[in-house]
């Protein structure tokens, strides 16, 4: 069985391309981010953990982590999480660990089945949480930075403002780049992405796709 991690920055299109692998026979695609609020659903000791470390915070521009529901309430805790670095790196350091450890999980338990061939996970965070070390080969999807504002502010309705917040808390291309074998270039059509998956799939690696 081989293990994929993909990556890439906000609205780089990873989820059209994690959709079209989903549909392959043999392959399964795991999500970080879906993972990590299964784990933080309200009472888990993810979300215990988070709520204790910040019950201090008294910042009326972040407002209640917490709504109504006993969940987390998304678009402040985007705030939190996307404004400040030191924030950021206390959730990071509480819900990772335990994402990586359902993630090493689930690799031993498809390992043991042997029915999938192939395993994909999806994470922002993929280098930065060195998945390296687990996966046989790093994906890198690029999408330039105008062309994910774009796509963003058209498709997401997202502003400026926050898609630089959410820029400047990724790392930047180049890191991505040298860090990851293949790299996907998914600033055209799909077709032309998909076809591109399709070499990288057969072992065809080219400069079209694979930028080192
Ligand atoms: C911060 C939250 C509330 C933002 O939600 P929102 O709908 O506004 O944006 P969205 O989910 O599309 O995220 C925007 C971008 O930020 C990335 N991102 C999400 N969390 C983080 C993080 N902790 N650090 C860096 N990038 C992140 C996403 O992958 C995506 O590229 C949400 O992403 C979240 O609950 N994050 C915590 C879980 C997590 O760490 N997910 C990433 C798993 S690798
Ligand atoms: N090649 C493409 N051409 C045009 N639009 C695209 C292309 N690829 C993706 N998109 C669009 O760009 C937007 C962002 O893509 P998507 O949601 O897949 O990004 P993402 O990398 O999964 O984002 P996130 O980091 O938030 O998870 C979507 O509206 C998607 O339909």
């Amino acid at each position: 069985m081989k293990f994929i991690g993909i990556t890439g920055g906000v609205g780089a299109g990873k989820s059209a391309i994690l959709n079209y692998l989903n549909n392959k026979p043999k392959y399964r695609v795991m999500l970080a981010d879906e993972i990590a609020h299964e784990l933080m659903k309200s009472g888990t000791e993810v979300f215990k953990t988070i709520c204790n470390t910040f019950k201090n915070i008294n910042d009326s521009e972040i407002g209640n982590l917490v709504d109504e529901s006993g969940e987390f309430n998304r678009k402040n805790l985007a705030k939190l999480i996307f404004s400040s670095e030191e924030n950021r790196k206390k959730i990071n350091d509480i819900v990772h660990p335990a994402v990586k450890e359902y993630v090493k999980e689930q690799f031993a338990l498809e390992k043991e089945r042997g029915q999938i061939e192939v395993l994909v996970l999806e994470a922002a965070l993929l280098i930065e949480e060195n998945y390296d070390a687990i996966c046989d080969e790093l994906w890198y999807i690029y999408t330039s930075e105008d062309n994910r504002r774009k796509r963003l502010k058209e498709s997401r309705g997202y502003s400026d403002e926050k898609i630089d917040n959410i820029f400047s808390s990724q790392l930047p291309e180049e890191e991505f780049i040298q860090k990851c074998k293949v790299v996907i270039d998914n600033n055209n059509s799909l077709e032309k992405t998909f076809l591109q998956i399709e070499k990288v799939l057969r072992g065809e690696l080219n400069d079209e796709c694979f930028r080192r």
